[in-house]
C-alpha cells in the first residue's frame, strides 16, 4: 500500500494562519516527494459524490446506440466516450469504458441521464473551488504572489474537464489493467471513488503501491503542467488502474487547468531561484501539450519532449 499526505482541507480555509502555514508546509512537501496527497474535510457532500457517481452509472448503463453519438474521434471534442478494450502500441491490452465532458468555462453535458447536466454542473463547481484554494496554498508553498502566477496563467477563466471511468472485474492485480501508466497533463486532477473497491497504483521509488482509499476522502494529482511552472520541483504522478479480480469499480476524476490558450512555462521566479538559472523546460501552449500528450500517451513521455535536461 502506498503511504500518503492527508491534508485536512478545513485547516486551509477556516484553521489559524498557523495551522494554514502548517497545511501549505505538508502539500509542498507532498507534491515534491510523491506527487499526490489524499484531502480530507474537503466540504463536497457525500450525497453530491454519490450523484456524481450514480449519474455515470446512468450514462454507461444507456443503451449502445444512446452512447453511440458521442463515441468522439476528435481530441477537443467537448463530450468524448470510450468503451471497451484499447490495444496499446506494443500491444498491450486495457480495458475501460469513460466519458469526458468539458465543464468550465462552459459545461457540454450529453442529453441522457436527464440529471445529469445539473449533476456535473454543482460537482464541477464545488470540485473547482477547492483546486482553486489548493492551488493557491501551491503558489504559496513555492514562495509565489497569487498574482504573480495569474498574470502568466489564468486558472479562473482556464479549462476543467470530468472523466467517468468505469472498469470491469478483471483477473486481479499485474494481470489485467484498467489504465497503462500515465500522469495526468493539467495542473491538478481530483480523484474520487464511492466505496472500497482498489485499483490505482501510483509509481514512488521504482515500485508500484496500491492506493487505499480514505472513506469519504478524495485524491490530489499534482499534473504535468504543475510539474513544468515549478520548474520541475513539483513532480507529476505516474500512476495506473489495475484490475479488481472481484469487482467492477469506478472513478470521478476532474482536472483543472488553465486556459488552453494559455503558454505553459517554468515561472520565471523559480528559474531564478533555482540557483542553477536554468528552465528545466521549453515553453509549450497548453493545447499544444494536449495534442503532444495525445500522440504520447503513456508514462511521462510528453513532458519528457519538453524537458531541456535531466532533473
Ligand atoms: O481510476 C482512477 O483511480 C484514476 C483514473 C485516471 O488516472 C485518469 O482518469 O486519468
Ligand atoms: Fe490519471
Amino acid at each position: 500500500m502506498a503511504e500518503m499526505t492527508t491534508v485536512d482541507f478545513s485547516q486551509l480555509t477556516c484553521g489559524t494562519r498557523d495551522e494554514r502555514s502548517k497545511i501549505v508546509r505538508e502539500i509542498g512537501r507532498a507534491c515534491e516527494e510523491r506527487g499526490f496527497f489524499a484531502l480530507v474535510n474537503h466540504g463536497v457532500p457525500a450525497s453530491l459524490r454519490a450523484a456524481v457517481t450514480a449519474a455515470m452509472e446512468d450514462f454507461f448503463a444507456l443503451p449502445a446506440e444512446e452512447r453511440e453519438e458521442y463515441m468522439g474521434k476528435q481530441l477537443f471534442d467537448p463530450i468524448r466516450h470510450g468503451a471497451g478494450r484499447t490495444l496499446t502500441a506494443d500491444g498491450f491490452e486495457y480495458r475501460r469504458d469513460f466519458l469526458r465532458i468539458f465543464v468550465h468555462p462552459t459545461l457540454h453535458s450529453p442529453v441522457k441521464p436527464l440529471h445529469f447536466s445539473a449533476i456535473c454542473e454543482e460537482y464541477g463547481r464545488k470540485t473547482r473551488e477547492i483546486a482553486h484554494e489548493l492551488l493557491r496554498a501551491i503558489w504559496e508553498s513555492l514562495d509565489l504572489e497569487e498574482g504573480f502566477v495569474g498574470a502568466i496563467m489564468d486558472v479562473r477563466s482556464g479549462h476543467q474537464i470530468l472523466i467517468g471511468n468505469s472498469y470491469p472485474s478483471g483477473p486481479g492485480p499485474n494481470l489485467g489493467l484498467g489504465l497503462p501508466a500515465h500522469s495526468d497533463i493539467a495542473l491538478l486532477s481530483i480523484v474520487m471513488q464511492e466505496g472500497s473497491t482498489s485499483g490505482l497504483q501510483v509509481f514512488h521509488q521504482g515500485h508500484w503501491n496500491l492506493i487505499e482509499f480514505i472513506p469519504d476522502s478524495l485524491l490530489v494529482h499534482v499534473g504535468d503542467l504543475l510539474e513544468i511552472v515549478s520548474n520541475g520541483k513539483y513532480k507529476s504522478l505516474l500512476h495506473r488502474v489495475t484490475l479488481n479480480s472481484t469487482s467492477a469499480r469506478m472513478s470521478i476524476v476532474t482536472a483543472i487547468g488553465p486556459n488552453p490558450e494559455d503558454r505553459v512555462v517554468p515561472l520565471p521566479e523559480l528559474v531564478r531561484g533555482s540557483g542553477s538559472s536554468s528552465a528545466k523546460f521549453r515553453s509549450i501552449k497548453y493545447i499544444e501539450f494536449v495534442e503532444l500528450t495525445a500522440r504520447n500517451p503513456f508514462d511521462k513521455a510528453a513532458l519528457n519532449l519538453v524537458r531541456l535536461c535531466d532533473v
